[in-house]
C-alpha cells in the first residue's frame, strides 16, 4: 500500500479499522479503547493517568494527558523535571559541546577569518556555570508547563504495589499512595556498569561526572566509542585533554552507515582523537595517584596497560527499574531489563504502560516523547503514532553526523536494488564561503521505485538538516521528490538536493 500522507493513511486505516504493527511502517490500534481502563474523569481524586519518571517521556505524556482532558499526576524522584535528558543528558552535553567548540574555533579558525586575539584562556567554572544555568531554566521551565496544563507534580520515589496505586516515598521522608486508572512507567535508564569497574564519578565517570570534571583531565580514556564517548571525548579533547578511545567493537558508532563512519572516524583522528578498536578493558587500577588500565585484544591475546588522569565509561545505558514493584506485580520484562509492551505501549498488565528508555527501541530522547504522546493519545481512545525506523539519530561532534532510516549495510542485508548519491560538502557553496566545507550527504534509494531508504549526513549542522530526509521518509518520498524542491540558495541543505539529484540523475554542482 503505498500511501504518501499520515492524514491520508490514517483516514485509510479508520475506515477499515486495521492494525498496523509491523516495524516497518505506522504504529496504530484497531481497537481503540481496548487497553485502557476508561478515562472519563471520576470527578475523584482518582487520577486518569498516573507518570512516574518526569524525563523527556514522561513529562511530555503528562502534559499531552492533561491536554486531551485527563486528569494526570507525575511522580518524579530526582527533585528536578527533565529526566536524564535535561539534567545529566541532552542538555547539559550540548552546553559544554557548544562552549568547548567556541573555544577550539576561536583558537584554530578565527585567524583564518581575519579575527586574532592575543590570547585565548580556558574559565571552566564559568564554562560549567553556563550549562548549569541551561539547565536549571528549562527544568523550572517545565515546571511552568506543568502549572501551565494542570499536571498534578509529586515530588518522590514512585513504586507500583497494584495495578492502579503507585506509593510515592516522598523526599520529607512520608509515603503517599497516589491512584490511577492508567499507570504509565517511564523511568528511563542508567549508566550500564562494567565487570571489575567501579564508577566514583572522580576519577572513574560516567557521563554524569564528566559533564562536571573540576579540571581539565591530562589524559582521558574513553570505554566506549557510541554517542557519549565521542561527545564528551570531543568536549574534553577540545579544551587540551589527550583522549584515547577503547573500543570493544571493530568501529566506532557500530550502527552508522560504513562510509559514513570512516569519514567521521578519520575527520576525530585529524582532530586528535585516538582509538583502539577492537580493545576491551581487563583491568582498573586506581591504587596510585592516575588510573591504569589493562587492555586486551577483543580476541584475545597479550596485555598491555594505558595510564589516564580519568576514564570515562560509556558503554551503553540499561532500563531502571529498580525498587518499582515490577516483579510483584508480574511486568514482563526482556533478559536485559526491558518492559515489554504491545504495539499500544500496554505491559501484560492491564491498565500498566510503559515509554522511553525503559522500553525497547533507540534510547533518545525524541523517541520517548513520541512514545509518550502516542501512549497517551491510545489510552484516550485516539491513535497514537510512532514509527521507529524513521527516528533520527545525530551525533554532536564537530562535524556532526545525522541519519534516518537505513545504512547501506542494513539494504543490502534486506536485498533490496538500491542507488546511492552522495555530494560533498567541499561542493556547496555556502560551505566553501564559511570555510567549513567537510562532509557529505549520502541517499539510498530502492532502485526500482526511487523511494529513499535512508539519508546519512555528515556536516557541521548536519541534526538540522537531516528533518528535510526525515520528512521525506516519513511520507514515502522519492529522491526526485527531494530534487524538484526549490531549495534555497546559498544554504548547506543545497547539498541535500543535489544528493537527491545524484541518487536519480546527475548533480549540477560536482
Ligand atoms: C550524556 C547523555 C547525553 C545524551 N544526549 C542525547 C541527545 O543529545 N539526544 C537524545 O535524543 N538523547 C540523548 N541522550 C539520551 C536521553 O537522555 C534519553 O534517551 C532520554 O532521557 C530518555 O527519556 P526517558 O523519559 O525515557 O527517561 P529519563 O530521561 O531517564 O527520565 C526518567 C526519569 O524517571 C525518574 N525515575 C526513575 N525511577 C523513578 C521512580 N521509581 N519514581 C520516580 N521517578 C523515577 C528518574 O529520576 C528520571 O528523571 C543522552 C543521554 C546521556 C546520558
Ligand atoms: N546525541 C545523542 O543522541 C546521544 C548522546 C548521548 C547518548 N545518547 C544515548 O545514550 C545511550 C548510551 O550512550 P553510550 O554512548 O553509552 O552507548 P552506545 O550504545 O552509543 O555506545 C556504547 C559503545 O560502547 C561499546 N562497548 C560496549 N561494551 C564495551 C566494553 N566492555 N569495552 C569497550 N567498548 C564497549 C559498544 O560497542 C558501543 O560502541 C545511547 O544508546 C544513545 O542512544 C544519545
Amino acid at each position: 500500500m503505498a500511501m504518501a500522507s499520515f492524514a491520508r493513511r490514517k483516514a485509510y486505516l479508520l475506515s477499515r479499522n486495521l492494525s498496523n504493527s509491523s516495524p516497518d511502517v505506522f504504529r496504530y490500534s484497531h481497537s481503540l479503547t481496548a487497553f485502557s481502563r476508561g478515562f472519563a474523569s471520576s470527578g475523584s481524586d482518582e487520577n486518569d493517568v498516573v507518570v512516574i519518571g518526569g524525563g523527556p517521556g514522561g513529562y511530555v505524556a503528562a502534559i499531552k494527558a492533561a491536554q486531551l482532558g485527563l486528569k494526570t499526576t507525575c511522580i518524579e524522584k530526582r527533585g528536578a523535571l527533565g529526566g536524564t535528558c535535561l539534567n545529566v543528558g541532552c542538555i547539559p552535553s550540548k552546553a559544554l559541546l557548544h562552549s568547548s567548540h567556541m573555544y577550539h574555533e576561536a583558537k584554530h579558525a578565527f585567524a583564518n577569518h581575519g579575527v586574532k586575539f592575543s590570547s585565548v584562556e580556558i574559565d571552566l567554572p564559568a564554562m560549567m556555570g553556563q550549562k548549569d544555568k541551561a539547565v536549571s531554566n528549562l527544568t523550572r521551565g517545565i515546571e511552568g508547563l506543568f502549572k501551565k496544563n494542570k499536571v498534578t507534580y509529586v515530588k518522590g520515589y514512585g513504586k507500583l504495589i497494584s495495578p492502579s496505586e503507585v506509593s510515592v516515598d516522598t523526599p520529607n521522608g512520608d509515603n503517599t499512595i497516589v491512584k490511577g486508572k492508567n499507570i504509565i512507567i517511564a523511568t528511563g535508564s542508567d549508566v550500564k556498569s562494567l565487570p571489575g569497574i567501579t564508577i566514583d564519578e572522580k576519577r572513574i565517570v560516567s557521563s554524569t561526572g564528566a559533564l562536571a570534571l573540576s579540571e581539565i583531565p591530562k589524559k582521558l580514556v574513553v570505554i566506549g566509542a557510541g554517542y557519549i564517548g565521542l561527545e564528551m571525548g570531543s568536549v574534553w579533547l577540545r579544551l587540551g585533554s589527550e583522549v584515547s578511545v577503547v573500543e570493544f567493537a571493530p568501529d566506532i558508532v557500530p550502527s552508522m552507515d560504513g562510509e559514513i563512519r570512516k569519514q567521521f572516524q578519520r575527520s576525530l583522528e585529524k582532530q586528535g582523537m585516538k582509538f583502539m578498536l577492537k580493545t576491551k578493558v581487563v583491568g582498573v587500577d586506581t591504587s596510585g595517584d592516575g588510573v591504569r588500565l589493562t587492555l586486551e585484544p577483543a580476541a584475545g591475546g597479550d596485555k598491555t596497560t594505558l595510564e589516564a588522569d580519568v576514564v570515562l565509561v560509556s558503554a551503553g545505558r540499561s532500563p531502571f527499574t529498580a525498587g518499582l514493584g515490577l516483579e510483584k506485580l508480574g511486568v514482563e520484562t526482556d533478559k536485559i531489563g526491558r518492559i515489554l509492551v504491545n504495539e499500544r505501549f500496554g505491559t501484560n498488565v492491564p491498565g500498566v504502560f510503559a515509554i522511553g528508555d525503559v522500553i525497547p527501541g533507540p534510547m533518545l530522547a525524541h523517541k520517548a516523547e513520541e512514545d509518550g504522546v502516542a501512549c497517551v493519545e491510545f489510552i484516550a481512545g485516539k491513535i497514537g503514532h510512532v514509527d521507529y525506523d524513521k527516528v533520527p539519530g545525530v551525533v554532536y561532534t564537530s562535524p556532526e553526523v545525522a541519519s534516518v532510516g537505513k545504512t547501506e549495510e542494513q539494504v543490502k542485508t534486506l536485498g533490496v536494488e538500491y542507488r546511492v548519491g552522495k555530494f560533498p560538502f567541499m561542493a556547496n557553496s555556502r560551505a566553501k564561503a564559511i570555510d567549513s566545507a567537510e562532509g557529505l550527504v549520502k541517499i539510498i534509494a530502492e532502485k526500482e521505485t526511487d523511494k529513499i531508504l535512508g539519508v546519512h549526513i555528515m556536516a557541521p549542522n548536519a541534526g538540522e538538516l537531516i528533518h528535510e530526509a526525515a520528512i521525506a521518509l516519513q511520507y514515502d518520498a522519492a529522491s526526485e521528490d527531494i530534487a524538484r524542491v526549490c531549495h534555497a540558495h546559498p544554504t548547506m541543505s543545497e547539498a541535500l538536493k543535489e544528493a537527491a539529484m545524484a541518487t536519480y540523475d546527475k548533480p549540477i554542482h560536482i
